[in-house]
């Protein structure tokens, strides 16, 4: 029986005299989303298996009505392109001894035949490699079109998409246009860059280019170039003429391993994302206030430029969730969260300080100017309702500028620096809840490291 199946899905043939038990194969494989060819005897099986599609999974039974599976193995074996295709046997029974026997006559696995589902995790394996593969794109950097078009056609089996160019020049023009997988590239390439230059040009970048996955070839075998490849960064190297089924291993095994090195680099930024991120409003947390907020200081230091720090603070926020609930208290929390985002520039840094109080970074902002911002953030909230409800902010503003005279200061200097200004803004908070809340108070510092004097707001 032959079950038709778009050509980008595995193909597995399946060769066992019991009907019942093709059956049941049969349904698990369809189930895994597998093209199935299967076959009662041996003979018909080789006939199939001689014509040169690709397959990418034999399974066979012990016994069958013509010849053993030994017999259907060293005849496959024969076959042209048929030297490494996995071929597991099923039996009925595989005690240690026959088992080894198995495998060192050549099976690639040995299978019970009433457990069909340890078949799954190998089915598993096999797809995900495949979908892998699939969606791959590699760059053929190779100067014969002769030796392209056998390369490319020797790389079709694994679905990859393959883009061939002839110039080391012209490689790095598209790497650095398209994303892709893999490059393969001929050691000797005409130009000035030869592929041994490519090699050295992608692996000196910065950008993530410096480790996509290199296969170098070359029809000189030398151990001196082979050497010199790998040490200039290449992750594996063939000799011409390409074994199109050793081709196709290392192939696959470079793109998986760049696709897996993507995917851990990518839920590292999202861990790295959610590290700094409150969950509740999708500002920075407080980590990242006490990263960045450091270099806001470095930065004034620096450049003798003000910075100004808030702490915003909503009123009687312990209402909102007892008289609405904390759920309500929550979007409360996330509408002021978007209020107060809209109203800061780019370079200002608002994160949420914990609970309904937030601390926001103004670099470039002085005393001329902040009693205005003050103003406009604390209107901002109170102008109109926040889910629903009416809610003020209380906000406590410490503004630093830094001296004329600015000697280096020492490792720590900013750390505790921010400490203070933020310790300075609180207590202006605390000054501006015991005025009667939704104002602003505003207190000036010269040295954030002398304890600053609160007392002489201008409140
Ligand atoms: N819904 C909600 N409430 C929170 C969250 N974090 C802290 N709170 C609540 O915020 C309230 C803060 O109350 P208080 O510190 O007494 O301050 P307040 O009621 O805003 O009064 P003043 O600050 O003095 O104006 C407490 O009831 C906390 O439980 C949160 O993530 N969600």
């Amino acid at each position: 029986m032959t079950t038709d199946a778009a050509s980008t899905s595995p193909s597995v043939v399946l060769i066992d005299a019991n009907h019942a038990a093709r059956l049941v194969l049969e349904r698990l494989l369809a189930d895994e989303g597998v093209q199935v060819q299967s076959f009662a005897d041996g003979a018909d099986a080789l006939q199939a298996l001689a014509d040169g599609r690709p397959i990418d999974l034999v399974l066979v039974s012990r016994h069958l009505p013509d010849m053993g599976a030994v017999g259907v193995l060293r005849r496959l074996r024969a076959l042209p392109g048929r030297a490494v295709v996995p071929v597991i046997l099923i039996t009925g029974d595989a005690d240690e001894l026959r088992r080894m026997h198995a495998l060192e006559g050549g099976f690639t696995d040995v299978l019970l035949r009433d457990r069909p589902d340890r078949l799954q995790p190998y089915l598993r394996a096999l797809l995900q490699r495949f979908g892998t593969q699939q969606r791959a794109r590699i760059l053929l950097v190779e100067d014969s079109a002769t030796v392209a078009a056998t390369t490319t056609e020797a790389l079709a089996p694994l679905g990859v998409e393959v883009v061939a160019v002839g110039e080391a020049a012209t490689a790095l023009a598209r790497l650095e246009a398209e994303p892709f997988d893999l490059v393969i590239i001929d050691v000797v390439l005409p130009g000035p860059l030869t592929g041994l230059g490519l090699l050295s040009a992608l692996r000196s970048r910065r950008d993530e280019l410096a480790e996509l996955p290199v296969l170098a070839y070359s029809g000189y075998d030398e151990r001196a170039r082979r050497i010199e490849m790998l040490r200039r960064g290449a992750n594996d190297y063939l000799s011409k003429p390409i074994d199109a089924d050793e081709l196709r291993a290392r192939a696959g095994n470079l793109v998986r391993y760049w696709r897996l090195l993507q995917q851990v680099r990518r839920q590292y930024a999202e861990l790295a994302r959610v590290a700094v991120t409150d969950a509740l409003t999708g500002l920075y947390n407080r980590h990242m206030l006490d990263d960045l907020g450091q270099r806001y200081v470095h930065r004034a230091w620096r450049t003798g430029e003000p910075l100004t720090v808030m702490m915003l603070d909503l009123d009687y926020f312990k209402n909102i969730n007892d008289q609405y609930g904390h759920d309500r208290g929550d979007e409360v929390l996330r509408a002021a969260a978007q209020r107060l985002q809209q109203q800061v520039r780019p370079d200002d840094l608002l994160v949420r300080f914990g609970g309904e109080e937030f601390a926001l970074l103004m670099p470039r902002l002085g005393m001329d100017d902040v009693a205005a911002q003050a103003e406009r953030l604390r209107t901002a909230v109170a102008a109109a309702p926040l889910a629903g409800l009416p809610v003020t902010v209380s906000v406590g503003v410490c503004v630093w500028t830094p001296p004329a005279e600015r000697a280096r200061r020492e490792d720590g200097f900013a750390a505790e620096a921010l400490r203070q200004l933020l310790k300075c803004a609180d207590r202006a908070l605390y000054h501006a809840k015991h005025n009667g809340r939704n104002c602003a108070e505003i207190v000036p510092v010269t040295d954030p490291l002398a304890q600053p004097v609160i007392d002489n707001t201008g409140a």
